[in-house]
């Protein structure tokens, strides 16, 4: 039965309050209206951002909401004005658009877009300012203009990179969000050369890409700081090539650091989301040049802080979303990269279940051995 233009009703995890389990509900989702794509989504994977939200942590968390931004779906329809996108291609949703025509797209220097931010930051689309999901005459917030957790959704045609069909669309899911952050933070954001020193803190999917990143890049030590001593083994597949647990440390981490690399690292990456890491990985930088990243996502009111002399002296503190890539030229070809097994991605996939077990998939995020867990949507 042709769904074009009629509203779906289907299956979405929905987040009702903060820290409260979601709920499995039949959710009516509006066809596109101008500039706007509905895509099935076929299959979605749980990144910490979604946890960080779905915890109340995020300023910008509204509830209820459909959350989920790591995922590969098929386009169902199209609205009015859709050019590049039509039903039946393979597409990746992206939380970071890319219009190509805002002040940012024409910079040439970030990858952050301009053009729908300031909707997808409050859970609407820009045509109408309205949701596209709704429970029973309810509307549900849209979740960074992405809200994968749900059989269908409505994104913004500026946020869709359509991929090569071949791609199995149960591993590309991925590259969404984890793996182009990690990697695209060691090769667009910090640009690590080869011969450098690197440390990475906290050995998830995104401390794993960047050193994946970094190995590729020929970084000549790749040091990977964690408390769960388990993470050196899977580390090591992806190129660390010394760990750090700072519990088996007295010093502060970043004395440890220092005093392993003659002065200091040159680029470090921290991939927690803790602002006193993000001070230790600043200060492990070696002085004159020494660049830290930060990719992990602090909690509402969180704030950074070190003595100025870090900077004075030399240190650099950058950030990164989305790994600086631009998503809709990048993620096809980070997606033919993965087909040509120039990156991993099956590595990073710990763990499969479907969209109806995604409380169990909540939990798993803070079990030993859980990197990515993909959800089928077919319930
Ligand atoms: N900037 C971006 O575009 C972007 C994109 C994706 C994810 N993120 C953020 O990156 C961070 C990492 O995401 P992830 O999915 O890999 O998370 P994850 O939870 O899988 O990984 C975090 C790792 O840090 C370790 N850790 C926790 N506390 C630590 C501490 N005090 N010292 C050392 N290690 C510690 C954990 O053991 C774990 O291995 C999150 O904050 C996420 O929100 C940012
Ligand atoms: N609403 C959050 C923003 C958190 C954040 O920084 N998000 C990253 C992506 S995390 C993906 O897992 C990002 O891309 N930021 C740039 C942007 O949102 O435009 C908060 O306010 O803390
Ligand atoms: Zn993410
Ligand atoms: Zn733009």
């Amino acid at each position: 039965m042709a769904t074009q233009g009629q509203v779906i009703t289907c299956k979405a995890a929905v987040a009702w309050e903060p820290n409260k389990p979601l709920v499995i509900e039949d959710v009516q989702v509006d066809p596109p209206q101008a500039g706007e794509v509905r895509i099935k989504i076929l299959y979605t994977a749980l990144c910490h951002t979604d946890a960080y939200t779905w915890g109340g942590k995020d300023p910008e968390g509204l509830f209820p909401c459909i959350l989920g931004h790591e995922a590969a779906g098929i386009v169902e329809s199209v609205g009015e004005s859709v050019t590049e996108v039509q039903p039946g291609d393979h597409v990746i949703p992206c939380y970071q658009a890319e219009c190509r025509e805002c002040k940012f797209c024409k910079s040439g220097k970030t990858n952050l877009c301009g053009k729908v931010r300031a909707a997808t930051g409050v859970g609407i689309m820009m045509n109408d300012r309205k949701s596209r999901f709704s429970v029973n005459g309810k509307p549900i917030y849209h979740f960074m203009g992405t809200s994968t957790f749900s059989q269908y959704t409505v994104v913004h045609d500026v946020s869709v990179a359509k991929i090569d069909p071949k791609a199995p669309l149960e591993k590309v899911c991925l590259l969404g969000c984890g793996v182009p952050t990690g990697l695209g933070a060691v090769w667009n954001t910090a640009k690590v050369e080869a011969g450098s020193i690197v440390a990475i803190f906290g050995l998830g999917t995104v401390g794993l890409a960047v050193a994946e990143g970094a190995k590729s890049a020929g970084a000549s030590r790749i040091i990977g700081i964690d408390i769960d001593s388990n993470k050196f083994d899977i580390a090591k597949n992806f190129g660390v090539t010394e760990f750090i647990n700072p519990k088996d440390h007295d010093k502060p981490i970043q004395q440890v650091i220092v005093d392993l690399t003659d002065g200091g690292v040159d680029y470090s990456f921290e991939c927690i989301g803790n602002v006193s890491i993000m001070r230790s990985a600043l200060e492990c930088c070696h002085k004159g040049w020494g660049t830290s990243v930060i990719v992990g996502v602090a909690a509402s009111g969180q704030e950074i802080s070190t003595r100025p002399f870090q900077l004075v002296t030399g240190r650099v503190w950058k950030g990164t979303a989305f790994g600086g890539f631009k998503s809709r030229s990048q993620v096809p070809w980070l997606v033919d990269k993965y087909l040509k097994k120039e990156i991993k991605v099956d590595e990073y996939i710990t763990h499969n279940l479907n969209l109806g077990e995604i409380n169990k998939a909540f939990d798993l995020m803070h079990e030993r051995g859980c990197l990515r867990c993909v959800l089928s949507t077919d319930i």
